[in-house]
């Protein structure tokens, strides 16, 4: 209250030259952004290093009025680098706060979510496999499967192998249509998928495996299938269906898909961001003042 009470004060208290203040001091620090958005890099950090070393020099001579100059130069400076620079440096803190070494300091446990969620829908699948228990499990990659989830029902549980056996188990009010794996978490449970219009699937194979691979057509994500009436345990990918795995060449899909691929598109990013922002700084030092 007394905060809000200070701050209407203030403002109350603004005056036509107080905002005068408020213009130039804004078209100051613009046209210094200007100057160093003209100016080299290498210029950039030489004036940067002169600055630095002027600074510690006037503080051994006991330059009090220099040094004062020099160090309000430098934190101007430095808040105008950082509005350059603002797209390249929030991407940066962006993928930082993505990072393995944040996780770790995060949380205890070092397994990633979605490592976890690929270990116990393997083990579900291997289990559902051997009961002939139906299941359809579909994995959202980068394309939103928000369509598809609004025809199901919010779960939003941790991925447990006796969760996902219990929604397939027949006669459990959702084991009918599809089970959406979102951000490494049960996200959705009986979607309708689209059904595949390919003639050339497998005479034997009914509407859940062509709705895994109706998704697969329509989407990025991965499809997986295990057949309620041979056990049989498929994975339909960008519209094409690799059939009669086994429990370990469905795990070393999953990791290669959802793990390894997402490793490396996200250190891709990454050096696209680094690359970016190499690049700014050597138009900097191409232009001519
Ligand atoms: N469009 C769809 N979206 C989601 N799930 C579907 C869709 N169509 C069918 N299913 C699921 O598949 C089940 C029917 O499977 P069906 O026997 O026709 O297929 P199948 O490919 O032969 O599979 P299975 O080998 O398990 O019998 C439905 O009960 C439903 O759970």
């Amino acid at each position: 209250m007394d905060s809000i009470l200070l701050l209407w004060q203030n403002l109350t208290s603004i005056t036509v030259s107080d905002i005068i203040d408020i213009a130039v001091v804004s078209f100051l620090i613009y046209q210094v952004v200007k100057l160093v958005r003209e100016t080299s890099s290498a210029r950039i950090i030489r004036g940067v290093i002169v600055l630095i070393v002027a600074m510690w020099i006037s503080n051994i001579l006991q330059l009090t009025m220099v040094n004062y100059l020099f160090q309000t130069v430098l934190t101007w400076g430095i808040l105008v680098i950082a509005i350059v620079f603002q797209p390249e440096l929030r991407r940066v803190l962006e993928r930082v706060g993505k990072s393995k070494l944040s996780s770790l300091m995060l949380r205890n446990d070092t397994i990633p979510v979605e490592e976890k969620a690929v270990l116990e829908i393997v083990h579900a699948c291997s289990e559902m496999s051997w009961s002939r228990t139906g299941a359809l499990i579909i994995f959202e990659r980068k394309e939103s499967l928000e369509d598809v989830i609004r025809t199901g029902t919010i779960v939003n549980a941790d991925v447990k192998d006796e969760l996902v056996r219990n929604i397939f188990y027949e006669g459990a009010p959702l084991h009918d249509g599809a089970m959406i794996i979102r951000g490494g978490r049960v996200h959705a449970a009986g979607c309708v998928l689209p059904l595949s219009p390919n003639p050339n699937l497998a005479k034997e194979l009914g509407t859940r495996h062509r709705a895994a691979v109706g998704m697969s057509e329509n989407a990025d994500s991965v499809s997986l299938v295990v057949s309620e009436e041979t056990g049989s345990i498929s994975i339909a990918i960008d519209g094409q269906l690799q059939r009669h795995l086994v429990p370990e060449q469905l795990d070393e899909i999953l990791r290669t898909e959802l793990l390894v691929k997402e490793e490396l598109e996200q250190q891709h990013e990454e050096m696209t961001v680094l690359a970016k922002i190499m690049d700014k700084i050597q138009g900097f030092g191409g232009k001519k003042r």
